[in-house]
């Protein structure tokens, strides 16, 4: 069962959030000398890297990579890394080491190729996962009805191509297997739509139903969720 922190607004939610992800990797630099965290992309991190960005940490001793991205430029406005870059990774926190997924392979599914000795080669467990959630119950780029579904919830992989059944962009994603090699899953929510998907996916049922079922219905990894009732 997760533990939830709940907030009147998204941006007292994020505030929160920032300050508990920046404690745990202040935690793990001093206690292994390196952290790592892993960003999902979309509207909801925005506030929280803006925030988290500011906090006081030894950013060398920091890998900062991502839970998915869409397979377009850098330089798009739907890119992850574009977020990451623009919002995290400013000012101090620009000395963090960033592993990107996208690279110059002409699709996700090459590119998933060239990417997983990247993502195999990271010091795993990741310290963090920051995972959110579509109104579809998808997480990371692991969306209901995609063809690669069931190989993304199996693969030993720590990477994995797909392409959205309603989604822009070919996507790279972290597998169901990486986003549980972790030590901390946090999910962000806000709104009347995500809480009843939310609630729904803690009813139990099938994980290729509602893919966020596999953070949210397992007991190996600590789950916490940020809930913003606004
Ligand atoms: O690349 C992405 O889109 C994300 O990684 C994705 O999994 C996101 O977390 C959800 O779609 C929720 O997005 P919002 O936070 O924008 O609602």
């Amino acid at each position: 069962m997760p533990t939830e922190h709940i907030f009147p607004t998204g941006a007292e939610a994020a505030a929160d959030l920032a300050g508990r992800i920046a404690r745990i990797l202040s935690d793990a630099i001093a206690a292994r000398g390196i952290a790592t965290i892993a960003v999902s992309g979309g509207r909801s991190p925005r506030p929280v890297l803006e925030a988290l960005a500011k906090a006081p940490l030894d950013w060398t001793k920091l890998i900062v990579t991502l839970v998915d991205e869409r397979w377009v430029e850098p330089s798009s406005a739907d890119s992850n890394e574009r977020l990451v870059r623009e919002t995290l990774l400013q000012g101090p926190a620009a000395e963090a080491r960033f592993v990107p997924m996208k690279n110059a392979a002409a699709d996700a599914y090459a590119g998933q190729v060239a990417a997983e000795p990247d993502f195999a080669a990271l010091p795993w467990p990741l310290d963090i996962v920051l995972l959110g959630m579509g109104d579809d119950g998808h997480t990371a780029s692991l969306f209901p009805g995609a063809a690669e579904l069931p190989n993304g919830l199996s693969s030993p992989a720590r990477t994995m191509a797909v392409t959205p059944p309603a989604a822009p962009h070919q996507r790279l994603s972290l597998t169901a297997s990486a986003i549980l090699d972790s030590r901390h899953i946090f999910l962000q929510i806000g709104g009347t739509e995500k809480r009843a998907v939310y609630a729904r996916a803690l009813a139990g049922g099938a994980v290729e139903e509602l893919p966020i079922r596999l953070a949210l219905c397992q007991d190996e990894v600590p789950v916490e969720v940020w809930i913003a009732e606004g």
